[in-house]
């Protein structure tokens, strides 16, 4: 029987108990380090090792990508989240491999320490794992980018498989998968119930066996991930899947308060940009109309 109980230890890294090394006196540490060389999945696996929490963000252009890595944060993932936050879509699912491509093309230009992954979009790697290989071939080669990320478990450890013997690493993506929306008729948390619980086990167990270096839960009981990430090797990604996930990752117009209307409940916002962008639209827009921009320093004679 699965183990739910939430009375277990924490994984290392996970409680307010100090760690043997705080993480920032670490030259290696993903987050707070002092290598400037871009980050590798090897860098990605020795963290776990250390029992290190790393955060990751997502991001759709140059300009964004260059403050997080400035930022230090050591993944960034060119989500198909782009579909809801970027291209303005009602889901992920209309999200094309070109665009895709372009935009993280861009994020790559735009870093220099963090390790880029391009999500693979719906319908790029569905085929099987020779699709899934066209695809992510394209992303590495055009786009730059060292990784890719796809969604499903045992259903998709073929195309993972068959990646990473390629060369390409995989970030696996389990639990809530947004690409199959019209298959759950919306966003469900997932893995609720011991069937469910088994099953998404099975589903982690089966990418990190078909060679992914991590694996996203989206939307699963916090205890669930606790118990999937003391079971693998590699590290988990969470979102909206509790504290004690190896690494964390938010959609990053969610995590800045940009996204507009309402934002899942395992978003925290640390800005209200939307807000601050306005009030700065508005301010420019009251100087055109009353006459006091341009003034005398903008203007040439
Ligand atoms: N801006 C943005 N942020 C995201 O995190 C995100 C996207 N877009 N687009 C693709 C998917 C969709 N995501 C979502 C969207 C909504 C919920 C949500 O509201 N779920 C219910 C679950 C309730 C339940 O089953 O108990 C919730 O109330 O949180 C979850 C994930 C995550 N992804
Ligand atoms: C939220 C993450 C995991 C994602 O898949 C995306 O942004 O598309
Ligand atoms: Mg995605």
């Amino acid at each position: 029987m699965t183990q739910l109980s939430p009375a277990q230890k924490p994984a290392a890294g996970a409680t307010a108990e100090p760690t043997a090394k705080p993480v920032k006196d670490n030259p290696k540490s993903l987050y707070g380090g002092t290598s400037s060389r871009r980050i590798t999945v090897r860098d990605i696996a020795a963290a776990k090792e250390r029992g290190e929490k790393w955060p990751m963000l997502t991001a759709y252009d140059a300009m964004t990508a260059s403050v997080f890595d400035e930022s230090g944060i050591p993944v960034l993932l060119v989500g198909d989240s782009m579909g809801n936050c970027h291209l303005g879509y009602e889901s992920t699912v209309p999200v094309t491999l070109d665009e895709i491509a372009i935009l993280s093309a861009a994020v790559v230009r735009g870093t220099k320490r963090a390790l880029v992954v391009a999500d693979l979009p719906f319908g790029s790697y569905q085929e099987g794992p020779v699709q899934a290989l066209r695809s992510a071939t394209r992303l590495v080669k055009e786009a730059g980018v060292s990784a890719v990320k796809l969604e499903g478990g045992e259903r998709s450890a073929h195309q993972v498989e068959l990646l990473v013997s390629s060369g390409i690493p995989v970030m696996a993506h389990v639990g809530l998968t947004p690409q199959s929306v019209h298959a759950y008729g919306g966003y469900p948390v997932q893995g609720r119930g011991e069937e469910a619980a088994q099953q998404l086990l099975r589903d982690a167990k089966a990418v990190q066996d078909a060679g992914a270096f991590a694996v996203v839960l989206e939307a699963v009981p916090a205890e669930l991930a606790a118990e999937v990430t003391r079971s693998l090797h590699i590290p988990t990604v969470g979102i909206g899947a509790g504290v004690e996930c190896d690494a964390q990752v938010l959609v990053w117009t969610d995590m800045a308060g940009f996204t507009a209307g309402r934002v899942p409940r395992f978003v925290k916002q640390y800005l209200q940009l939307r807000e601050l962008l306005g009030g700065a639209a508005r301010a420019f827009a009251e100087d055109v109309v009353g006459g006091a921009f341009p003034a005398e320093e903008h203007t040439f004679h």
